[in-house]
């Protein structure tokens, strides 16, 4: 038996950090909403026990450190299955981003192997599990927009905001999260209004959503990568009415509300940055996250 299941990415609309703590994590309070720019994970049901994992991008990693195989060998080991899996990724999503690529394909194949070996957990119980592999895990289990707490796996569901193209742009850096957080200056932040952030949507006030972007990892990786600065300019003066890095970075992403606006930023930035990406918010979640049976290919 074969499924194919789909791992959109996500961006942060707000990211704030509210303390530090005794594990060493950072209390976050962040608005989430996945975006239409996705992996696409195919999984193989096998009669051995092993869990194997081929990426289309050689320099991903496909062993254990691959988040997708951590994924596998979890559900395995927690349930005491007695198949085993091949999980072959299609990558599109930028890699070391902060665009959540890798807690994505785990949350994939969370859903997909839930499927394809019949075990019936919820969604809820995926997110749990996928708490164990990575902080964005348990969002990704589910997609959609949320206000994600406590180390960013308590996940509350919130309306979607008003349709609106988003441009990703992704310097040839990659950045890794522990050292963004490491470098927080906590007694220096400036925090977002995320109650003021969660009205806007509910509000559908597409400006207002604009003028309160925030994340406060920001300054910490543009002090360090001065291109991400130099692509929000850009972003800016090609016409993105809101523009913001999303998570530890160093993608950047713009709001566009007018799809004619959309050619202009785009061929703008495809002049000077060579992974760009036009996409739209993925609105309703569940039923196009759901995993497809081979008979459905
Ligand atoms: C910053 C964010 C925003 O969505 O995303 P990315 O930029 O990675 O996409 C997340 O908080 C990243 O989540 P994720 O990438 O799953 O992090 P994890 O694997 O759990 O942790 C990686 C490392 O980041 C730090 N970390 C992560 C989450 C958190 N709340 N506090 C932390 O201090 C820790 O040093 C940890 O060892
Ligand atoms: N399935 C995967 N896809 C991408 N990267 C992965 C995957 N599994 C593990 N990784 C590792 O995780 C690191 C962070 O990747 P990614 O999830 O793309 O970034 P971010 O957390 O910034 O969104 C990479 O350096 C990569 O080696």
């Amino acid at each position: 038996m074969k499924c194919s299941v789909k791992a959109p990415a996500k961006i942060n609309l707000s990211l704030d950090v509210l303390g530090k703590r005794a594990d060493g994590y950072h209390e976050v309070e962040m608005i989430m909403t996945t975006v239409d720019l996705a992996d696409r994970i195919d999984l193989t049901e096998t009669t051995d026990r092993r869990i194997t994992v081929e990426v289309s991008e050689g320099f991903v990693p496909s062993d254990h450190r691959n988040l997708a195989w951590q994924a596998g060998d979890l559900l395995q080991k927690r349930y005491k299955v007695n198949k085993g899996a091949h999980i072959y990724i299609t990558k599109r999503i930028p890699v070391a981003a902060g665009l959540a690529g890798g807690s994505s394909d785990a949350a994939a194949t969370l859903r997909g192997l839930n499927e394809l070996w019949g075990l019936g957990l919820s969604l809820d119980e995926l997110a749990k599990l996928g708490g164990e592999i990575g902080s964005d895990v348990p969002f990704c289990v589910y997609g959609g927009t949320a206000i994600a707490t406590g180390r960013g796996e308590i996940i509350r569901h919130i309306d979607s905001p008003p349709p609106f193209w988003v441009i990703l742009a992704k310097p040839p850096t990659g950045v890794s999260t522990a050292d963004i957080y490491r470098g927080l200056k906590l007694d220096a932040i400036e925090h977002p209004d995320t109650r003021a952030m969660e009205a806007a949507i509910e509000e559908q006030d597409f400006d207002e959503i604009c003028s309160l972007l925030h994340n406060v990892l920001e300054s910490v990786t543009l002090d360090l990568y001065p291109e991400v600065d130099n692509i929000k300019k850009q972003m800016q003066k090609f016409g993105a009415d809101g523009v913001l890095m999303s998570g530890s970075g160093p993608t950047v992403f713009g709001l566009v509300a007018k799809e004619s606006r959309l050619n202009r930023i785009y061929n703008g930035l495809r002049g000077f940055c060579d992974d760009v990406h036009a996409v739209r918010l993925i609105r309703s979640s569940n039923t196009c996250l759901k995993p497809y049976k081979d008979d459905m290919l």
